[in-house]
């Protein structure tokens, strides 16, 4: 596991006090954490034992508990709260884990003393008695050494030097550390850098990154009537005509008044609706009858709703307090005139559409939709609704890619099941370049021998036939006719969406010209043991739901082969098991994607 792994659920600064026995470790942090408590920091810290620790007295309640058999004993006070729980790990325990105990909310970083090994950032702690080597040398994780007098370092170290002995010193180096950290940021879908020189396979993320560089958002616009923007993407930003709502109104049913203190009863001088409006300027002592929306007349400032009056004649009285201002909604509160309502590039949905036919819009600038070419190949593919030859089997990447790019809102272009023959293929893939800017085909992209893709492709234009670390979805093809993008998906169905939503779907979505668009992702808890693979990232079909508990729990959908596309009817969303995860125990957590950015 990477350091970036390991401090991505991190919201605080962490930071590795590391040092040789005997060099004084807990001594100094004896002095620095009340240093920092003094400057503020709430502390939390994590120290990695050797041996078979215990922190109860035998004797105590606690002690003979556990002794019992308890798993986990949590020992609670007024003032304090102890768990002690047993886990046995065959190496050290893993620190990520242990991070993910510390309740985040309540620190202000965390310091850790021990895991040596790993690449945390660590301040290095050295006396020169204690006759031990620097850490610093083969250790690129750390950010900072203090020593004693004694201590001679190379005259060109590039590291912060401070005095082992100067408490004050090091707690400023702690606050400068944590005022630069930075979170890291989620990377689900990133490399563990493992094994990444002998693999010769990319990740997603490399993937993903090397697709985007090739994609050019398009450009040109056109205007469309408003109902019929659904799902494009706005070419233009638009600014306000007017101000949304347009005239201060009444956010009540109920009577609008001057409220200056004056009065106890109000004389009832006029009704609004909704709709209408009051000419004459409302005086002190004066009530408007006024209904939800309705213009509010000149000369008031409040709305008491019509539950808290009582109106006897056209004289009216109200209960409880009155706050000036109340029950009114302003001109321009939600949008004001002039203002950006809506930028380009912003995908148009029910809300956006609401939105825009507020502010008086009848039509709308959008991007143009991409056109993407289709295809089938395999000698084996048929047609459904026809005949089924015999050892063949239905076309059904057609249909799945095609849903999905009408999902996306492209144009499509569907050009059925091509004749497995070098010719065929290469007149399809070029009469496919000249009028798509995109061209998705699937199947024949790993190494069997009956396909003539490949060598068209080859020919045509520039192709790179990629092994990606993932699972289902490992051959990869991609690259360019002229300026016409070629996506060459795996021909095994499950395969073949799981490529299209995470390459094909970000880069038509760059091109559509829905800028740095990110995929939702979610933790959730896995509700059963999952199999995975260290080294390459694992999509499983799952189902996620709340349990009883509020959390969000994922199951698989059962059988995972990359046939089985009835696991992407079962599911709702991807499970993503990270390249370095390996196999998930019930209870882990794992990130989710749900389909429904797009199926
Ligand atoms: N020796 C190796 N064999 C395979 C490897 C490998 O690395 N070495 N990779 C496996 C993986 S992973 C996948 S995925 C597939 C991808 O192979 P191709 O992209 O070459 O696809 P095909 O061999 O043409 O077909 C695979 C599978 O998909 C079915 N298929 C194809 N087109 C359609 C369609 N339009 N609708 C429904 N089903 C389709 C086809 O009948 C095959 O069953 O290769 C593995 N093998
Ligand atoms: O891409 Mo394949 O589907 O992993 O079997």
């Amino acid at each position: 596991m990477n350091v970036d792994q390991i401090l991505a659920d991190c919201r605080v600064p962490v930071l590795g006090i590391c040092a040789y026995s005997g060099t004084g470790k807990t001594t100094l942090l004896k002095k620095l954490i009340p240093e920092l408590n003094r400057r503020g920091k709430k502390l939390a810290v994590i120290k990695h034992a050797h041996h078979n620790f215990d922190v109860d007295i035998p004797g105590k309640d606690s002690f003979e508990l556990r002794k019992a058999g308890a798993e986990q004993m949590l020992v609670a006070s007024h003032i304090r709260r102890a768990l002690m729980a047993e886990k046995v790990t065959d190496g050290d325990p893993d620190l990520k884990e242990l991070l993910g105990m510390i309740d985040q909310d309540r620190v202000d970083m965390i310091l850790v003393e021990g895991f040596k090994k790993l690449p945390l950032p660590k301040l290095e702690l050295h006396r020169a008695e204690v006759g031990k080597p620097f850490v610093f040398t083969r250790d690129e994780a750390i950010r900072g050494i203090a020593v004693d007098a004694a201590t001679r370092l190379p005259d060109d170290l590039a590291l912060p030097v401070l005095d082992i002995n100067d408490v004050d010193a090091i707690a400023d180096f702690i606050e400068r550390f944590a005022a630069d950290w930075k979170p890291v940021g989620y990377a689900p879908l990133g490399s563990c850098g493992c094994d990444d020189v002998e693999r010769k396979q990319l990740s997603v993320a490399q993937g993903q990154a090397r697709i985007l560089a090739e994609v050019k958002p398009v450009t040109a616009t056109e205007t469309t009537p408003l109902l019929q923007a659904q799902n494009r993407v706005l070419g233009a930003n638009i600014a306000s005509p007017v101000n949304v709502p347009q005239h201060t109104n009444s956010a009540m049913d109920g009577y609008a008044i001057r409220n200056d203190g004056q009065h106890d009863s109000f004389t009832v001088v006029a009704e609004v609706l909704a709709g209408h409006g009051y000419d004459g300027e409302v005086q002190s002592g004066e009530a408007v009858k006024i209904m939800t929306g309705a213009p509010l007349p000149a000369g008031v400032d409040s709305v008491i709703m019509r539950e808290l009056a009582t109106q006897e004649g056209d004289q009216v009285r109200f209960e409880g307090a009155i706050e000036t201002g109340q029950n009114i909604r302003q001109a321009g509160e939600d949008i004001a005139e002039g203002a950006t309502a809506l930028t380009a590039g912003k995908r148009i949905g029910p809300a956006e559409l609401g939105l825009l036919a507020s502010l008086g819009l009848g039509e709308l600038p959008v991007y143009r939709k991409p056109k993407v070419a289709v295809f089938s190949t395999g000698d084996e593919v048929c047609q459904p609704g026809e005949p089924l030859k015999p050892n063949c089997i239905f076309d059904s990447n057609r249909f799945t890619i095609q849903g999905m790019l009408a999902k996306l809102g492209c144009e499509v272009v569907d050009l059925g099941i091509l004749e497995d023959t070098e010719e065929a293929m290469a007149e399809a893939l070029q009469a496919a370049s000249e009028q798509a800017d995109v061209v998705i085909t699937s199947g024949g992209v790993s190494v069997g021998d009956a396909d003539f893709i490949k060598p068209v492709m080859e020919r045509l234009g520039h192709i790179d036939f990629w092994k990606i670390a993932m699972r289902p979805g490992r051959p990869l093809a991609f690259g360019k006719i002229k300026d016409t993008l070629l996506f060459g998906l795996p021909g095994n169905p499950v395969a073949v969406m799981v490529s299209f939503m995470q390459f094909v779907q970000p880069a038509l979505r760059k091109m559509m010209g829905e800028p740095d668009w990110q995929p939702q992702m979610m933790r959730a808890t896995a509700a059963e043991a999952m199999r995975s693979k260290p080294g390459r990232t694992e999509f499983q079909r799952g189902v996620m739901q709340l349990n009883s508990l509020g959390q969000l729990t994922v199951t698989t959908t059962g059988a995972q082969g990359s046939g089985i596309l009835s696991s992407m009817v079962q599911g709702n969303c991807l499970i993503i098991i990270e390249e370095c995860q390996g196999n998930v125990a019930a209870g882990e957590s794992v990130w989710v994607q749900p389909f429904a950015d797009l199926l």
